[in-house]
């Protein structure tokens, strides 16, 4: 199929090299030129496990090729695919001036009939109303179809290329079919739906997603009030088919550019219809409170932070992306340096030049640097890499070995024999000193 993907974002330039390692031919476009001629350049603009590889190989064979020109992107096109961003506004409805640009360029450039899938997430009646517009002039000529995308960063070509389920939302038979060839590698079952079902899955399924977070880490904060053990709870009821084990990892609580705009998204779609949506509301509530809480177990265990020197271990809102949209670790940033803390950060894969200034932290080169005497050290993403950290040499290095353990990275009683003073989320500190079997 000859097909354009219009944004080289993350879904955007996932789903252009998937579909050109496919078979496919595939233009890739992004009205940033910056961006494409550093992909060009075989430098893309987010880290991807795998990504680089299957860019450049279908770049080799020119079964992918990038683009700033509307003329070129949809010249001869059979599908086009719209991935650009709908980041929240400032009332909580997604801002809708990327998809809307792009829709417009659509029907100044395209003349023949074509398909055009929304990969984007766009609110209920998004489609219709895209459908609408395209269509004014002549009726049948733009074909629309809601194609969601459940990719998760840091996974994203293992998740596209193996999703739980594809969602196509679509009212012709042709649309049906395309998508059914387009799709015909994936071994998954395929839900056919109207556009405002298909529109509406993929808010459900991120406000579940950040439901479930909320609830775990609700039940972790009761944990450690009362002394039982948030792991032993997990797996206690996600064994429950019908709760299931995923998505109950305590922590920090979600960050990323989905789980909180598209929740968000629900509670303003709710005030628009006037529909009771304050069960989202207190998910949003409860995300918020979590990052609060980390401050406060810091401020009180150092008594006051002002002056104190905090290392930051991870900025990334989850392993194995560079993205700090919305990611916990900045808001946290932004708490300690309000109370006076001194914030010396490391994170392997972000790029902190824009950062450090912006937040008021101090970049290190690698972590040891970061919790050199330091007061404490917050570890806030659960890179491999902080795995594999020489503890011993952490300790030796630290002011005073405290550490504050957003992601539960280690096992509470090896870290209490190494000599720290380990504050993990969900297990209260008697516990770790009184469990006698292992708690993590
Ligand atoms: N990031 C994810 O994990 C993920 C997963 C599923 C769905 N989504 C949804 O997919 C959409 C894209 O998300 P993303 O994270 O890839 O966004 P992104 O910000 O990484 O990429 C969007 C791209 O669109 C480009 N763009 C903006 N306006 C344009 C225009 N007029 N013409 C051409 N290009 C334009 C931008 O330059 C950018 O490169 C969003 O609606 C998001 O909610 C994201
Ligand atoms: O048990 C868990 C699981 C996740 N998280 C946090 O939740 C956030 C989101 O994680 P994840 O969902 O893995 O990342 P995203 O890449 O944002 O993916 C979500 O958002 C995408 C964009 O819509 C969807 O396509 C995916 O299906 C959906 O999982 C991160 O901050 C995680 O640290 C937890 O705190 N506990």
């Amino acid at each position: 199929m000859r097909i354009c993907v219009v944004g080289a974002g993350y879904v955007g330039l996932v789903s252009a090299a998937v579909f050109a390692d496919w078979g496919h031919d595939v233009v890739c476009l992004d009205n940033d030129p910056l961006k494409i001629g550093r992909i060009r350049a075989g430098n893309l603009p987010v880290y991807e496990p795998g990504l680089p590889e299957m860019v450049s190989r279908n770049m080799e064979k020119k079964s992918l090729r990038f683009t700033t020109d509307w003329e070129v992107a949809v010249k001869d096109r059979e599908l086009v695919m719209v991935a650009v961003g709908t980041p929240p506004g400032e009332d909580g409805h997604p801002n809708l001036t990327a998809l809307w640009n792009v829709v417009k360029s659509l029907k100044a450039s395209i003349r023949d009939h074509v398909l055009v899938a929304i990969k984007s997430t766009v609110p209920v009646g998004t489609c219709a109303a895209v459908s609408r517009f395209l269509n004014e002039d002549r009726e049948g000529r733009f074909d629309i179809i809601s194609a969601p995308e459940f990719l998760r960063q840091g996974s994203a070509i293992n998740d596209f290329m193996s999703p739980d389920r594809m969602v196509i939302g679509c009212r012709t038979e042709a649309a049906r079919q395309s998508m059914k060839e387009l799709f015909e590698p994936l071994d998954c079952p395929v839900i056919f739906t109207d556009w405002q079902s298909s529109e509406m899955i993929k808010y459900a399924a991120n406000a579940y997603l950040a439901m479930k977070i909320s609830f775990i880490n609700t039940i972790a904060n009761l944990c450690e009030e009362a002394d039982a053990n948030i792991y032993q709870v997990a797996l206690g009821i996600g064994l429950d088919r019908r709760i299931g084990p995923a998505f109950l990892k305590p922590g920090i609580g979600f960050g990323g550019s989905c789980l909180p705009k598209d929740t968000k998204a629900l509670v303003a779609l709710g005030e628009t219809y006037g529909v009771n949506v304050s069960l989202f509301q207190e998910v949003l509530r409860i995300n918020h409170e979590q990052r609060v809480r980390i401050v406060k177990k810091l401020e009180a265990r150092l008594e006051g932070l002002a002056g104190k020197r905090i290392a930051v271990l991870g900025l990334a809102f989850k392993a194995n992306t560079n993205d700090v949209r919305e990611a916990p670790a900045l808001a946290i940033i932004h708490q300690i340096v309000q109370a006076g803390g001194q914030v010396v950060a490391y994170d392997p894969v972000v790029d902190m030049k824009d950062l450090s200034p912006l937040y008021g932290f101090t970049p290190a080169e690698d972590a040891y640097q970061a919790v050199t005497h330091a007061d404490a050290a917050v570890l806030l993403t659960e890179w491999d890499e902080f795995y594999g950290l020489e503890l011993e040499r952490v300790r030796e290095l630290m002011n005073q070995p405290l550490l504050v353990d957003g992601r539960n990275l280690f096992a509470p009683q090896v870290m209490r024999q190494l000599g720290f003073h380990y504050i993990p989320v969900g297990i209260s500190e008697e516990h770790v000193a009184n469990s006698l079997v292992p708690t993590a």
